[in-house]
C-alpha cells in the first residue's frame, strides 16, 4: 500500500469495519481516526458501515436520525476533503419531514455530495426463536438506484438487506456498474449462514467486484452485528476478509480483471431475452 492515488486500471479500497457505539460524538472521532489510517495507507475509496454513527436498531432511528445535509454528512465532507478521499458514509437514519430513512451518502475528494441512497429493501424478518426484525416500523423505503463514478470504475450503492435482491444487483451490472458496495450489519443468525454466500454470488452472476462493510461486533449491543467485512471479486473470490474485530480491510480492485473475466464468460451477452428479461427503473 503506497500510493494514495489509482494506478492505471486499479484502485484500492479501505473497508472500515468500526466500533459503533451509543455516544454519537465518539463514533464520529473514531470515524475520523480510521479514515485518516485508511488514507495513509493509499485508500482511494473508503467506506463505513450501515449505521456508522448510531447503533443499529429501530428503537434508535428516531432518537439518532439527521437531515441530509447536517451534523453527520457534514462531518463526512470534511474528512474526505482533509483526507483526499471518496469516502463512502456507510449508512445513518435520516429525517426527511416526517419520515425516517436509511441513508448513504457518498463524498468526493473536495468534499462534495456525489451520491446519496436510501435503502430500498427494508430489513423485515422473523425467524422464530432467533431474531425478529422489522425496520419498515419506523423506515420508508427509498426508491432509486444509486451509482456513482471513481476513476474510471462505475459503483452501484446498496445498503445490506438490498445484497439479497439479485435484481437490484443486475440492474447495476446492466448500468455498467463493476463494483457494488453494501455498508451491512447482518446478524449472528444470518451472518454465518449468507453473508459471505450473498457477496460471491452478487460478484459471480454480474462478474463485478461485491465489497460489504459491517460495524465491528459487540456483544453487549441490543443487535450483535456479524462483522466479518470483505470483498469478492467477479470470479467470486474473496479478496480480503476480516474477522469480527475492528479493523480495516485493504482490497485493491482492477478494472482489466473485471474486463478480461467478461471476456473469457461473455454471459451477459449471453442472456436469452426471448425467455426472459430483467425490467427496471433508470
Ligand atoms: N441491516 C440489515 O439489513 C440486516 C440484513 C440481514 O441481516 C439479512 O440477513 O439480510
Amino acid at each position: 500500500m503506497n500510493s494514495a492515488a489509482a494506478t492505471g486500471s486499479t484502485m484500492l479500497m479501505g473497508l472500515i469495519q468500526m466500533s459503533v457505539k451509543k455516544n454519537k460524538p465518539a463514533n464520529l472521532t473514531r470515524c475520523a481516526q480510521l479514515v485518516q489510517i485508511a488514507a495513509k495507507n493509499g485508500a482511494r475509496l473508503v467506506a463505513l458501515p450501515e449505521c456508522f454513527n448510531c447503533p443499529y436498531g429501530t428503537e434508535y432511528f428516531a432518537e439518532y436520525a439527521e437531515t441530509i445535509p447536517g451534523e453527520s454528512t457534514e462531518f463526512l465532507s470534511k474528512l474526505a476533503q482533509q483526507f483526499k478521499v471518496w469516502l463512502v458514509g456507510g449508512s445513518m437514519p435520516e429525517r426527511d419531514g416526517d419520515k425516517l430513512y436509511n441513508t448513504s451518502t457518498v463524498f468526493s475528494p473536495t468534499g462534495e455530495c456525489v451520491a446519496k441512497h436510501r435503502k430500498v429493501h427494508l430489513f423485515d424478518i422473523d425467524i422464530p426463536g432467533s431474531i425478529t426484525f422489522k425496520e419498515s416500523e419506523t423506515l420508508s423505503p427509498g426508491n432509486s438506484f444509486t451509482t456513482f463514478n471513481v476513476d474510471g470504475f462505475k459503483i452501484g450503492l446498496g445498503i445490506c438487506y438490498d445484497i439479497r435482491f439479485p435484481e437490484m444487483a443486475q440492474a447495476y451490472a446492466k448500468l455498467g456498474c463493476q463494483v457494488l458496495l453494501y455498508p451491512g450489519a447482518f446478524n449472528m443468525t444470518t451472518g454465518p449462514a449468507h453473508w459471505e454466500l450473498l457477496a460471491r454470488s452478487r460478484a459471480v452472476d454480474n462478474q463485478v467486484y461485491v465489497a460489504s462493510i459491517s460495524p465491528a461486533r459487540s456483544v453487549d449491543a441490543d443487535y450483535i452485528a456479524y462483522g466479518h467485512t470483505l470483498c469478492v471479486d467477479p470470479w467470486g473470490c474473496l479478496v480480503a476478509e476480516a474477522d469480527e474485530t475492528e479493523q480495516i480491510v485493504y482490497a485493491e480492485i482492477d478494472l482489466n480483471e473485471v474486463k478480461s473475466i467478461r471476456q473469457q464468460i461473455p454471459v451477459s451477452q449471453q442472456k436469452r431475452s426471448d425467455l426472459y428479461q430483467l425490467q427496471f427503473k433508470k
